[in-house]
């Protein structure tokens, strides 16, 4: 099989991120690459290190420039995918990276992105109960943001088995190209570099809802989320560290046998030996999570640790795995569980 796949936001970080495992998909052939002000550019300009596609020039992000692909990548910022998606035939797979078609609940959506909501795809994270099924054969894919791919894979197997109560409290440390390309005053290298800081303090991240939206969902009760992410000094990786109140007679054993059930056919997750923690070090530029969970028997609480590359399994790799579902190929193809290390 040839599948032919453009990249719109081709000269952004999750834009550039996808084009990277695309170049080393078997079965991908690359086609248009768009952008908004670098339109013109010669991508070697703007990505050096996809060497293979240097020569290859950005238009603009049109309808017409994504026309006859069988995949379509949107890698836009927020609100801006889906007057493009609309214009795309039902038979090409559309695969948002954006936020726009993530949250089923309208009111969460305009509370948290203050914009009327435009809908909702099959959630790209397979891992999740259901989820594979809805992608199988699916046109429109959702991909889920970073930190709620993190959290989620931290912590639905506690709340799928009715062994946390419904509440959890997450911080959620970032590298910077979380934040994107586009030059902001607080990314600075001067401010970022030694030093860490929280963000979005007080329930006020828009990842909120999609982590209550997940975690209620396998929980089939409401589960609050108190998230506090940080910024670290590094380009790559989420250390996402959760915690949830235990329900009574969970023992440490119960929980880490829930763990192993849910991971037990998972290519992507690596639940960790007893003892040993994740680190974003270990899937630097990989699809793979790790995950470790422990029972602090005097707090009475369940703590659970995933890392992630926020780049790969965060954006582009949980792109690319729920795309190789949806067109029936094996969902691990083009994709690695080895990191970059040191
Ligand atoms: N970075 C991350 O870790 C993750 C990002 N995402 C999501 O992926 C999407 C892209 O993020 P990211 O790559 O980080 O952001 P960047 O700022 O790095 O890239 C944004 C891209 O969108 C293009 N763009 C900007 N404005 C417009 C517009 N008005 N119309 C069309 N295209 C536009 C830019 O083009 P140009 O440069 O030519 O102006 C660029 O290609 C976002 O929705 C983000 O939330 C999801 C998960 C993780
Ligand atoms: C470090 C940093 O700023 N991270 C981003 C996460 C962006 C992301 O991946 O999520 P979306 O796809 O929902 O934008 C943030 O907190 O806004």
């Amino acid at each position: 099989m040839t599948v032919r796949a453009a990249v719109a936001g081709a000269s952004g970080y999750a834009g550039g991120e996808v084009l990277r495992l695309l170049l080393a998909h078997p079965e991908v052939e690359i086609g248009a690459l768009t952008g908004n002000s670098n339109a013109g550019q010669r991508l070697g300009a703007l990505q050096p290190h996809l060497l293979p596609l240097a020569d290859r020039v950005l238009t603009e992000t049109t309808p017409e420039a994504l026309a006859g692909h069988d995949v379509v990548f949107l890698a836009l910022p927020h609100g801006q995918s889906a007057a493009v998606a609309e214009r795309l035939g039902p038979d090409v797979l559309v695969i948002d990276m954006g936020a726009d078609f993530r949250l089923k609940d309208p009111a969460d959506w305009e509370r948290f992105y203050g914009s009327p909501h435009a809908g909702t795809w099959p959630y790209g994270l397979p891992e999740l109960p259901g989820a594979r099924a809805a992608l199988e054969g699916s046109k429109r894919i959702a991909v889920p943001g970073c930190y709620p791919t993190a959290v989620t894979l931290a912590l639905f197997p506690a709340h799928a088995a009715r062994l946390a109560e419904p509440e959890a409290v997450i911080v959620a440390a970032s590298g910077t190209s979380g934040a994107g390309k586009a030059p902001k005053p607080h990314l600075l290298g001067s401010e970022v570099m030694g030093s860490m800081s929280p963000y979005g303090v007080g329930g006020g991240h828009r990842h909120t809802p999609e982590m209550i939206q997940n975690l209620s969902g396998v929980a089939g009760e409401r589960i609050s989320v108190s998230f506090t992410p940080t910024l670290a000094p590094m380009p790559r990786g989420i250390l996402a560290t959760c915690s949830a109140r235990a329900r009574d007679g969970v023992t440490a054993e119960s929980l880490r046998a829930a763990y192993e059930k849910a991971y037990a056919d998972e290519p992507f997750v690596h639940l960790l030996p007893e003892g040993q923690w994740p680190a974003t070090a270990s899937v630097h530029g990989s699809n793979a999570v790790q995950v470790q969970v422990a029972l602090d028997e005097a707090a009475h609480r369940i703590i659970a640790i995933s890392a992630i590359d926020n780049l790969t399994k965060g954006t582009a790799g949980g792109a690319v795995q729920s795309m190789n579902l949806a067109l029936g190929l094996a969902e691990s193809t083009g994709l690695t569980t080895i990191g970059v290390a040191p």
